[in-house]
């Protein structure tokens, strides 16, 4: 069977400035992909530019069957691709009822059912739908991002740092809501991030980002010992 995702000698910048080395990835329908690397080793910038925000330089980006290397954003959106960004991006002074319906946009049907069936896995938004998004904590809004992006029922998230400056009640909740996904839909999942324990729970293998190449497979051993030794800063 054809990867899901297929990502061949990507590069990609911000001006003359680059970042992405040339990344090659493939990762199969339902798999749960880990990418693990400090700050400024080019996470960030490998999910912009596979959903689109950031135009490649060289090389492909294959999802679902076509070549989407040069698809604006939205048409990406609609073939499946979905993203979580880095800080999470909700609208602060719209309720959280009205910043999931700004992720129906990006849905083939507009239709608040598709709302409520993302809401069964989200019991603690449930209570809140009422309240601004700027009124939610950090890892209340970071649920919420992750609703909103389900409402588009996308094929693959992208999952930019989902642990940043969440506090560990909400990052074990977190884990069990993203394991529950992952048995109810069939999705599939790219997980970039530092913190090692949520990216070994969830991740079916995790590789290492270093200075935008992608330096090798991280032996599952070693990360559950949590021996991250061999991925230097
Ligand atoms: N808009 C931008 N203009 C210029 N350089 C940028 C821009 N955004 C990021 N960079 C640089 O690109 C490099 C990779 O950044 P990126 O955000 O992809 O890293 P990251 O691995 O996601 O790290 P972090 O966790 O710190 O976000 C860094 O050196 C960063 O300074």
């Amino acid at each position: 069977m054809s990867p899901l995702l297929e990502v061949a000698g990507l590069r990609a910048g911000y001006g003359r400035v680059p970042i992405l080395a040339g990344i090659s990835l493939a990762m199969a329908e339902g798999e749960f992909l880990g990418i693990l690397g400090h700050n400024g080793m080019g996470k960030t910038t490998l999910m912009k530019t596979i959903m689109g925000s950031i135009p490649a330089t060289a090389g492909s980006i294959r999802f679902a069957g076509e070549d989407v290397t040069g698809l604006a954003t939205h048409r990406r959106s609609r073939l499946g691709l979905g993203l979580v960004p880095q800080g999470r991006e909700i609208f602060p002074t719209l309720s959280v009822e009205e910043n999931l319906r700004m992720g129906l946009a990006a849905a083939k049907r507009e239709d608040r059912a598709l709302i409520d069936e993302v809401l069964e896995d989200f019991p603690r938004l449930v209570r809140l739908l009422d309240r601004r998004g700027g009124a939610l904590s950090g890892g209340e809004q970071q649920l919420l991002a992750l609703a909103r992006c389900l409402c588009a029922r996308p094929k693959l998230i992208l999952l930019d740092e989902p642990t940043e400056g969440i506090q560990p009640s909400i990052i074990e909740e977190m884990i069990e809501t993203l394991q529950a996904l992952r048995r109810r839909w069939s999705l599939s999942m790219i997980i970039v991030e530092q913190n090692l324990d949520f990216i070994t729970q969830l991740s079916d293998s995790v590789l290492s980002i270093q200075k935008g190449r992608i330096t090798g497979e991280v032996d599952r051993e070693r990360l559950i010992a949590g021996d991250v030794a061999m991925i230097p800063a």
